[in-house]
């Protein structure tokens, strides 16, 4: 299968601030969700929902179509909370119905990310909205019970290595894990809503300790009050991925930089774009004095 974006001629990189714009607004008027985390941790969370169900061995499934519109894919038991998002980005499809579903999903991630204060990602439309048939099926998307030979044999499906996994993984540093959604709990401390390298600083300083949660799954919990999922903790638990996690510890700008590159490829995985496709770098709110 050829996912090939379509070129969007009547459409200038200012139609598409315009909605960056919308999108940052509506984010920063409702700071309430989540007790005063706001919607960005979980349009992160849709954005990479949306394009990890991508298979680069028969290029099924991915951002390209949009499917995550349809329940068969939005019920997926591993989308459990994710319908915050795709409610929140809703009033920006009927504001901009030009915008296909799979831009928007992949958008709003972007806009999260950046608007987070984290690193610009450099973005891409055209995605075009697929029939309800063709939506991949359940089942697509990570376990968090599992160690490092898991994680690193899931993303060889997506075609990320060990360099890409890591840096996608500190976008953990974001919202929370809730025991309503996926059975683990916490962070007790404050769940952050700002795009640092913590979760690799975390990773490295907090003093981990393996307990079974409410739920009856094992979860490390840190004496103040962090938590991370079996696959968090994997990464310093295998020697290549603990390299990244030590250079992102210390690297700033080099997780900057190395997120922003994975994230584009994650969003972008299995969809071919004409040469003749912008790729857009947005502004934040902030630096157009919104
Ligand atoms: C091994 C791979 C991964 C596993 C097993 C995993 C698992 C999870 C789980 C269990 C949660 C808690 C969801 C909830 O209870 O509401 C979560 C939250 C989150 N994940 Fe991941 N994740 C993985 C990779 C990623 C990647 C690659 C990204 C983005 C680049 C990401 C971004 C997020 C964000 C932003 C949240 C917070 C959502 C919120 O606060 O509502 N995760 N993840
Ligand atoms: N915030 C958050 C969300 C998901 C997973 C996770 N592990 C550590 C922190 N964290």
């Amino acid at each position: 299968i050829v996912h090939m974006a379509q070129e969007i001629k009547d459409k200038s990189e200012k139609d598409y601030q315009e909605v960056y714009n919308a999108i940052a607004v509506k984010l920063r008027e409702e700071d309430e969700f989540d007790g005063y985390i706001g919607y960005g941790p979980v349009l992160t969370r849709l954005a990479w929902h949306s394009s990890g169900t991508w298979d680069k061995n028969n290029n099924t499934g991915g951002s390209f179509g949009g499917t995550y519109q349809f329940q068969k894919e939005s019920n997926d038991p591993s989308n459990k909370g994710l319908h915050n998002g795709a409610e929140f980005l809703a009033p920006i499809h009927k504001q901009f119905p030009w915008l296909s579903h799979g831009d928007l999903y992949t958008l709003g991630g972007v806009v999260a990310i950046q608007e987070l204060q984290g690193p610009v990602i450099p973005w891409r439309p055209g995605r075009v909205d697929l029939p309800e048939d063709m939506t991949p099926d359940n089942g697509r998307l990570p376990d968090a019970v599992y160690g490092a030979d898991y994680v690193r044999n899931f993303f060889k499906r997506l075609d990320l290595n060990d360099q890409e996994v890591v840096a996608l993984m500190g976008a953990h540093c974001l919202g929370r894990t809730h025991l309503q959604n996926t059975g683990f709990d916490g962070p007790w401390g404050a769940a952050s809503n700002t795009f640092t390298n913590e979760f690799f600083l975390n990773l490295l300083n907090e003093n981990w300790k393996l307990e079974k949660n409410e739920a009856k799954n094992m979860q490390w919990n840190s004496p103040k009050g962090y938590m991370m999922l079996p696959t968090d903790h994997a990464l310093i638990e295998d020697d290549k991925y603990m390299a990244y996690v030590k250079l992102y510890a210390t690297n700033n700008d080099k997780f900057f930089e190395d997120f922003a590159k994975a994230f584009k490829k994650l969003l972008e995985g299995g969809i071919t774009f004409p040469q003749s496709t912008p790729t857009y770098r947005f502004e934040t709110l902030d630096s157009q004095g919104l």
